[in-house]
């Protein structure tokens, strides 16, 4: 018996206490008794732990783990891990699989990776882990797998370039890691392996052309930071009138000094009045010129913004995101009004087509959908204009944020939101005599009204969009399979995107992301193996177990969401249908328990999995 190494597994036992049995006794042979524990040939040395899903709390201890030098594997993932990563791990000079995903870790990454020169496979998503990658990481000679995804990591990558072994990335959902454009070698891998995160994007901050911008750093040369800028032609015009207007007032000028020199000699030719015919057009034609090139933005009734383009053009604007029909600015106008608006790309309707869609959006109102307060319709450019939210997305409240700071999103509000997203889907649907569809349902397109409940955005795009733009990985993980066959939307694919986000809601992971095997899977695929194999509590969102009582909705609100993700849209159920089943287990708790309160510690280890309920 690896003795030594057993002695460190016990004192490590004492202090995480799992709440599963592991059959660790201090009596039993390691290699063949213990569970997750494997050895070497000659029983000399534990090689391998492996405690998935087994109820581990708190801080792992120093020295205890570190001392198990012969270990290759490692996988402590989904327990209840804190505190930073472990310093002494260091020690692990043999580690090649380390899987730490699924857990509370905080804190940076470890500076130097090079001390574990033999590291195969790493994955530590879903904790909280902040501060930047470390540059150390591009000296993993022998790395296959690297998993970063849904932590809190920002600022620039490192080149990561040598990295030749390298067979699957995931930064994903690290909404603060930045680069203006996507290195070379991060091209290789899907785009999924970075989205969520800022690499490719805009920096957010202001870039409105319109306040002076230094020429040649902002203006043509870089037409992502236009925005607000509009298209090039708009600029372009802006700039011209600009010149002709400097050119004018410079022969105004000299005019007016040629006719005064004149004057004074005495043989004055030609009048002031004169001058200004033939000095072409004032500043003022100008800009009623312009007015006539851009058509003014077509506000809503009821709307009670009172800015026009020109005031939008003005105003400072920050990226707050690529989707799948184009980037979304915040806009801040000169008397503090933020909104957010939509520049769509790839749109295929004529002016006529547009318009009609945009009334039938913009005469929705409902607490549970985002109205669109304005569009606007040329040639070049299409906008849409909403409220800002400045608490983000259900997305953001839910992936984002994983670090100290975060504010876990309890039960009472992930039904609000799931009830309000309901409500916001069925009311469109009803609209256009009972035929619209939403087309694009997604957590990031879900947001809290002021009643806390879930709000809908960015409907009916699918309509104007054409049809041979490509299709956005992004939306994958919602897309129902009849949508990727004929890519064609439906009220029944609508309910499929529904389901997913309920999902969501329910485990806490994005509808893409990545498992033990470090493959990236489907969000139902994955629900849908887990239910059929065990009926464990890994499926639910580890935050959620903090709640009392709150076990048998989750069961409900999974089999909701399951029958909303079946494969047949004719068995799916009807939005309006969803909204009552909804309400019905809402509603029951509201009876019983109005609130559902964290759990004691005790009680919160003992939570029991849906099968034992
Ligand atoms: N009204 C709004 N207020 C605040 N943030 C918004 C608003 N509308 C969109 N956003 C955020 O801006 C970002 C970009 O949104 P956008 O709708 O362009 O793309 P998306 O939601 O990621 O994908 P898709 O285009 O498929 O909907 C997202 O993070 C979204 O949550």
């Amino acid at each position: 018996d690896p003795s030594e190494d057993k002695r460190a597994l016990l004192e490590f036992l004492t202090i995480m206490r799992p709440t599963r049995s592991l059959n660790w006794n201090a009596t039993s042979p390691v290699c063949n008794i213990w569970t997750g524990v494997t050895c070497n040939k000659d029983g000399s040395r534990i090689i391998a732990v492996r405690l998935p899903g087994v109820g581990l709390n708190g801080q792992i201890p120093s020295n205890t783990i570190s001392r198990l030098s012969a270990l290759r594997v490692l996988s402590l993932r989904s327990n209840r891990i804190s505190g930073q990563f472990p310093a002494d791990f260091v020690e692990l000079k043999d580690l090649a699989f380390l899987y730490l995903q699924d857990n509370h870790l905080s804190g940076p990454l470890p500076l130097d990776f090079s001390v574990w020169n033999n590291l195969t496979s790493v994955n530590l998503s879903n904790n909280r882990f902040n501060g930047t990658i470390p540059g150390s990481l591009s000296r993993l000679r022998r790395i296959q797998s690297l998993n970063l995804a849904n932590n809190s990591l920002y600022g620039a990558l490192p080149d990561l370039s040598l990295l030749s072994t390298l067979q699957h990335i995931d930064l994903s959902n690290n909404h603060f890691l930045n680069g203006d454009d996507i290195p070379g070698w991060l091209r290789r891998f899907p785009s999924s392996s970075y989205a969520g995160t800022n690499i490719g994007v805009v920096p957010p901050g202001d870039v409105s052309i319109f306040k002076t911008p230094p020429v040649g750093e902002q203006t043509l040369q870089k037409p992502k930071a236009h925005f607000l800028g509009l298209s090039e032609t708009v600029f372009l015009l802006i700039v011209i009138a600009l010149c002709i207007v400097v050119v004018a007032a410079l022969a105004f000028v000299l005019a007016v000094c040629y006719v005064r020199r004149n004057l004074r000699r005495g043989d004055g030719i030609i009048s002031d009045t004169k001058l200004q015919k033939k000095g072409g057009m004032s500043p003022e034609k100008f800009v009623s010129r312009m007015e006539d090139v851009n058509n003014r933005l077509s506000f809503f009734e009821g709307c009670n913004y009172s800015f026009d383009l020109e005031d939008l053009l003005r105003a400072s604007a920050e990226v707050l995101g690529k989707g799948t029909f184009g980037t979304t600015y915040k806009a801040v106008l000169e008397d503090a009004t933020s909104v957010a608006v939509k520049r769509l790309k790839d749109v295929a309707a004529g002016k006529r087509d547009f318009e009609q869609q945009m009334e039938i959006i913009g005469s929705i109102k409902h607490e549970n959908v985002v109205e669109l307060k304005a569009y606007y319709y040329s040639k070049d450019e299409k906008l849409m204009v909403y409220d800002y939210f400045s608490q983000g997305s259900v997305a953001t409240l839910l992936h984002g944020n994983r670090g100290e700071n975060r504010i876990p999103l309890d039960w009472e509000t992930r039904m609000r939101i799931a009830i309000g997203a309901a409500k916001g889907i069925a009311r469109i649907h009803k609209e256009n005599n009972g035929k619209l569809v939403h087309g694009n349902i997604k957590s990031s397109n879900i947001f809290l009204n002021l009643e806390h409940s879930g709000c809908v955005s960015d409907l009916g795009l699918t309509a104007v969009m054409s049809p041979l733009a490509p299709p956005i990985s992004r939306q994958a993980g919602y897309r129902a399979p009849e949508v990727t066959d004929t890519r064609k939307s439906s009220q029944l694919s609508d309910v499929y995107s529904f389901g997913v986000v309920l999902l969501e809601l329910l485990t806490g992971k994005s509808p893409i992301h990545t498992t033990a095997g470090d493959e990236i899977i489907h969000l139902v695929r994955w629900v849908h193996s887990v239910v059929r194999e065990e009926w464990t509590a890994e499926v639910f969102d580890i935050e959620l177990l903090r709640y009392a009582n709150i076990e048998e909705e989750m069961v409900e609100m999974l089999q909701i969401a399951m029958s909303c993700v079946v494969k047949s849209a004719d068995q799916r159920p009807k939005m309006s249908d969803l909204v009552r089943l909804i309400e019905n287990v809402g509603n029951r708790r509201t009876s019983i328990d109005p609130e559902p309160k964290p759990k004691s510690e005790n009680e919160a280890s003992e939570t029991s999995t849906p099968s034992e309920i």
